[in-house]
C-alpha cells in the first residue's frame, strides 16, 4: 500500500493505516449439489479498500481479466491474492481498477477453505486533490466506507456489484 501512495506522490500513507479497520474472515466452499448455484458468491468487486486472500489448493477462485475472460487462480502455499476494492478505485480516481471477481469449486468432494483480511478505512475517502486535474476530473464523491458498506447491505444492489461505487458515489 505504502508503494502505491508512494507511486502518486501522497505523503498521506500513514493518515491512511492509522484509520485503516481489518475484518479477517475464514470461507468455506464446496461443489453444490445444484449445478446452478454452483457460482458462490455472486461475481463481484469488493468494497474494502484492499483485499488479502489465502487458501488451500483446491482451486475455485476466479478472477475477470480485462478482455472479459474469467481466469482460475492457481492456489499455492506461499501465494496469495491482492486485490483492489471499491474504495481504492474512488480515492485514485478510478486509476484503480477494482478486481471483479467470484469463487466456483467445480471439483467434486473437495472442500476450499479461505482466509481473507479486508481492509475498510474508518470515516471518510477522498480523493486527493493532486489525482484530480482536467485530464481526469473528479469521478467519486468523498464518502465515509461505513455508510457505503450500510448502502450495499440495504439494498439488492449485491447483483449490480461491478458498478456500486459509480452508481452511489459517482460524480
Ligand atoms: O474465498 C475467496 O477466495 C474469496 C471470497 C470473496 O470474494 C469475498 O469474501 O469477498
Ligand atoms: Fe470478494
Amino acid at each position: 500500500m505504502r508503494m502505491v501512495f508512494d507511486s502518486y506522490g501522497q505523503k498521506c500513507y500513514k493518515s491512511y493505516a492509522d484509520a485503516a479497520t481489518l475484518l479477517l474472515r475464514f470461507l468455506k466452499y464446496k461443489k453444490p449439489h445444484d449445478v446452478k448455484s454452483n457460482i458462490n458468491p455472486i461475481a463481484h468487486t469488493d468494497k474494502s479498500f484492499i483485499s488479502f486472500l489465502h487458501q488451500n489448493n483446491v482451486r475455485g477462485l476466479e478472477v475477470m481479466t480485462k478482455d472479459g475472460e474469467w481466469f482460475t487462480f492457481e492456489p499455492s502455499p506461499s501465494s496469495f491474492m491482492i486485490m483492489a476494492g471499491d474504495a481504492f478505485v474512488a480515492w485514485s480516481n478510478g486509476r484503480i481498477k477494482a478486481c471483479y471477481h467470484r469463487v466456483a469449486v467445480r471439483e467434486e468432494n473437495e472442500v476450499r477453505y479461505s482466509l481473507g483480511v479486508f481492509s475498510y478505512q474508518k470515516g471518510m475517502i477522498k480523493t486527493p486533490d493532486e489525482l484530480i486535474d482536467e485530464e481526469r476530473p473528479q469521478q467519486f464523491k468523498p464518502f465515509d466506507h461505513v455508510d457505503f458498506l450500510c448502502y450495499r447491505d440495504s439494498s439488492d444492489n449485491r447483483v449490480k456489484a461491478q458498478s456500486l461505487i459509480k452508481t452511489y458515489w459517482g460524480v
